[in-house]
C-alpha cells in the first residue's frame, strides 16, 4: 500500500508537488495522469527516494520512505521510462544479475520464463543488450520488476517505447500484480492505456491531484473530454 500524506516538494522557490494525499490500496492500479511538469516523476520519485519531499510523508507498507529507506525500497519494484542495463551482458545475464543483487536465486529456466512471459522474443534473450530495441530494454525492466515480486510496483511512463501488442501484454501482466494484491502506481501520458488499466485514475495539474475517478465509471472519450477540460481551466 502507498500512502501520500501533505506531500510536498519545492525546488527552490517552484513548488512541484502542492500537499499531496492519496492512498493506493492493496489491488489498485492507480495511474496518475497529467501535462508535462504536472509532478507525476516527482511523486513517483517521492515513494523510491530518489527525491527528499520538503515536508509530509511518502509510506510504502506504512514505512516512512525518507526515514527507513532500505527498509521501504525493500517492498518496491520500479520501472522507469528508460530501463538501464549493462549493454555487453545479455538480457538474460542482467536479469539474473538484477535479481541475484536483491537476495533472489531462481534456476535458469525461471529467468528465461519471465522474459517471454515480459514479451522477449526467445532468439533475443541470449543477444547482448545493446542490440537491442528500447522496446527490448523495457522488456527486461518488466522481467527484473517481475522477479523482484514486490507488493509494490512504482511505474513512470514504462509503455513507452513499447509496440501496441507488447503494451497489451503489459497491460495483462500489471492486471495480474493486482490481482495478486499488489498496489501499483503509474505515471503516464497515454490515456487510452490508462483507462484500459487502471482501477483508478488521478489528474495531476500544477503539483496538486486536481481530481480522481474510478476507472469503470469513464469511457475513453469521457475520460479525454474530463482531461481537456481540466487543462483549459485554472
Ligand atoms: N531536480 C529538479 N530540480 C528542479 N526542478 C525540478 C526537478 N525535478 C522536477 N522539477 C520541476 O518540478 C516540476 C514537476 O516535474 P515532474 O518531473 O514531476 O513533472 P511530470 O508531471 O513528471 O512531467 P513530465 O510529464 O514532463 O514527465 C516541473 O516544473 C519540473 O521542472
Amino acid at each position: 500500500m502507498l500512502q501520500a500524506i501533505t506531500l510536498t516538494k519545492k525546488f527552490g522557490q517552484h513548488t512541484a508537488l502542492h500537499a499531496l494525499d492519496l492512498t493506493v490500496e492493496k489491488g489498485e492500479i492507480f495511474c496518475l495522469l497529467g501535462p508535462n511538469g504536472a509532478g507525476k516523476t516527482t511523486t513517483v520519485n517521492c515513494f523510491l527516494g530518489f527525491v527528499t519531499p520538503t515536508s509530509g510523508r511518502a509510506l510504502v507498507n506504512g514505512i516512512h520512505v525518507t526515514r527507513q529507506l532500505r527498509e521501504a525500497r525493500r517492498h518496491i519494484a520500479y520501472i522507469p521510462e528508460t530501463v538501464m542495463l549493462y549493454p555487453h551482458l545479455t538480457g538474460l545475464e542482467n536479469l539474473t544479475f538484477f535479481d541475484t543483487l536483491t537476495g533472489n536465486h531462481y534456476e535458469e529456466e525461471y529467468y528465461i520464463n519471465l522474459l517471454l512471459e515480459a514479451g522477449l522474443q526467445e532468439d533475443a534473450i541470449g543477444k547482448s543488450v545493446q542490440t537491442y530495441s528500447k522496446g527490448m530494454r523495457q522488456k527486461v525492466g518488466i522481467a527484473i520488476a517481475t522477479a523482484k515480486n514486490a507488493s509494490v510496483l512504482l511505474l513512470d511512463e514504462p509503455t513507452s517505447g513499447l509496440d501496441p501488442h507488447a503494451s497489451y501484454e503489459f497491460s495483462h501482466l500489471l492486471r495480474r500484480f493486482s490481482e495478486e494484491g499488489r498496489a501499483v502506481l503509474m505515471a503516464t501520458h497515454d490515456l487510452y492505456h490508462a483507462r484500459e488499466v487502471a482501477t483508478r485514475i488521478g489528474i495531476m495539474k500544477n503539483g496538486r491531484l486536481i481530481t480522481t475517478m474510478e476507472a469503470d465509471a469513464v469511457d475513453h472519450y469521457t475520460l479525454e473530454n474530463i482531461y481537456m477540460q481540466h487543462m483549459r481551466t485554472v
